[in-house]
């Protein structure tokens, strides 16, 4: 288990991270997310030692994890950070990289392990391509076939899939979560993205203001967010009289209802539209399967219990 109790840190006076305490289990996959500049780099950054901490201590099981102070070589055996700027070596191959730390002891094994991990991230066909020649999506692949390459306990992504293109995410991100799970490997990953916390995360933390806003299960805090910053990090949504934070699935049109409003814009989405209205004065935003003319009335139906009197 990995344990942060009471972490402080600052790069300069401005306290970056205030008091942070969680812990993440053996095998969990648990996303940290905030606001560009909340911290979530500094963060793994700490969890791997690269900085002493200010207060506090991080544990993985019995040790200590200890910054430069006290190490000579930053970043524990058992532990891999794949950065948001990949250190690769450009001038020798993709298998080569992904190859650089695994003993030549057993060619065959090292091999069979290489293309392995090439089939995880998808590049089997660049194994020999040098890797400066390719892309910034691709190298980012290979960094972290590289990173788990040595079968790491915990594994650090910051931002893994920031270069890679939509036609390729999804598979990848689907294959790299599955194989970090069925090995039971810790991942810990700071993201933007809700595709990478949604259906992958175990639990996530959310960091602003230099502490944690909100910790729960991604269910937990996509069904109840907190705020509107949580919510805004899942979806579109809409702050509605009695109701509250709405995303914009759970605003319907129906026949006929009090709650009226005109169709200002609608946005295709691919399977459905993202309708702009205005309510009251106010914009809303709903989805809807088929694209609604501007100036059109519709009433609006909220699939979300009302507020009780005692709820914020
Ligand atoms: N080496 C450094 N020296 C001084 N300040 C730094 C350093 N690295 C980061 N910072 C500052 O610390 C704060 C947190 O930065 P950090 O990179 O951890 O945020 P982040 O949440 O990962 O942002 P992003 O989502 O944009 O990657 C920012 O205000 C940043 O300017």
């Amino acid at each position: 288990m990995l344990q942060v109790n009471n972490l402080t840190f600052q790069y300069k006076k401005q306290p970056i991270l205030k008091a942070i305490s969680f812990s993440v289990k053996t095998g969990e996959h648990f996303s940290i997310i905030g606001e560009s500049g909340s911290g979530k780099s500094t963060l793994l950054k700490l969890l791997y030692g690269t900085y002493d901490l200010n207060e506090g201590h991080i544990f993985w099981n019995d040790t200590e994890i200890l910054g430069p102070k006290h190490n000579l070589i930053v970043g524990p055996k058992y532990m891999k950070y794949v950065a948001q700027e990949f250190d690769l070596m450009p001038f020798i191959t993709v298998a080569e990289n992904i190859g650089a730390y695994l003993s030549n002891f057993y060619p065959e094994e090292k091999q069979a392990r290489i293309e392995e991990l090439l089939d995880v991230i998808e590049l089997r066909p660049y194994a020999n391509i040098k890797v400066k020649e390719l892309s910034g999506g691709q190298k980012q692949r290979v960094a972290i076939a590289r990173a788990i390459a040595k079968q790491p306990e915990v594994l650090l992504l910051d931002e893994p899939f920031s270069h890679i293109d939509n036609f390729k995410k999804q598979s990848l991100r689907r294959s790299l979560f599955k194989y970090l799970k069925d090995k039971n490997i810790t991942c810990i990953v700071a993201t933007h993205d809700k595709d990478d916390v949604l259906s992958f995360s175990d639990h996530m933390m959310v960091l602003h203001d230099a502490k944690i806003m909100a910790k729960g299960t991604p269910q937990e805090l996509y069904k109840s967010p907190k705020n509107e910053l949580i919510a805004s990090f899942f979806d579109e949504f809409n702050n509605i009289e009695n109701y509250g934070m709405v995303y914009a699935n759970q605003l319907k049109v129906v026949e006929n209802s009090n709650l009226k409003a005109i169709v200002k814009s609608s946005y295709y989405k691919g399977n459905y539209y993202l309708i702009e209205a205005e309510l009251d004065g106010e914009t809303v935003l709903l989805e809807h399967k088929e694209h609604l003319k501007k100036g059109l009335l519709i009433c609006l139906s909220v699939l979300k219990q009302p507020k009780t009197p005692f709820q914020s």
